[in-house]
């Protein structure tokens, strides 16, 4: 879909090619390719059920297609270890699927490890935190950085997101739904995003 060569990893951050999805007897997704190259910015549009979180489930090395390729950053899904390559990629998902109810600090840390819920054992340094602090603050949650998950709105939920998918710097930032973020979050996550996407 771009002039982006297939394979590139100095300048491809995600290629898809010939992906088809399958669920049951439904077919989701059929020879899906996409190219995208470093510091390029795309839109996915399309109506309900289209398969546009399915295909960023792909691209946040979430989920396997049934068939076909996926390279993020230069790897080929089904070919390294995932949390690995997740540590590279910001996803900004709202059916986050947090179980546990981890305050806005610790949901954000989950970013440098790339998982869900805190690791075991795992312990963030003063630095991390201190990171983390000022990216709370710049969505506008200081006030709430102790507050659990469960009992967030949806707004402070999508703002608590925004600076999980930054806090590891990453290579590729995937936001999914953008809307559900208003106003100033949305435009500073927005502006670090483009920043992000000009330095790489
Ligand atoms: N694991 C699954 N099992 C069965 N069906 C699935 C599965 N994952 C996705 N689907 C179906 O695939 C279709 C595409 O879903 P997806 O969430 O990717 O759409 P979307 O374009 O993001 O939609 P929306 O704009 O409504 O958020 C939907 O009909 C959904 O029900």
């Amino acid at each position: 879909m771009t002039g982006t060569k297939a394979g590139d990893v100095d300048t491809t951050v995600l290629n898809l090619n010939d992906v088809t999805f399958r669920r049951g007897e439904t077919q989701i997704l059929h020879g899906i390719d996409l190219s995208i190259g470093r510091g390029e910015h795309w839109v996915l549009i399309g109506p309900n059920g289209a398969g546009k979180s399915t295909i960023l489930s792909f691209a946040s090395a979430q989920v396997f297609p049934t068939s076909g390729t996926v390279d993020i950053l230069g790897q080929r899904m089904g070919r390294v270890e995932l949390q690995a390559l997740r540590r590279h990629i910001g996803h900004v998902n709202p059916r986050h699927p947090l179980r546990s109810n981890l305050s806005v600090r610790e949901v954000v840390l989950t970013g440098l490890t790339g998982t869900i819920e805190r690791p075991f054992r795992w312990e963030p340094s003063p630095e991390e935190i201190a990171k983390a602090e000022g990216l709370i603050a710049e969505v506008g949650l200081s006030s709430r950085a102790d507050a659990g998950w469960k009992i967030l709105s949806q707004g402070e939920r999508g703002r608590a997101l925004v600076a999980r998918a930054l806090i590891a710097d990453p290579q590729l930032l995937l936001f999914d739904e953008p809307n559900m973020l208003k106003g100033d979050t949305y435009r500073a996550s927005y502006l670090q995003c483009t920043d992000f996407k000009l330095a790489a």
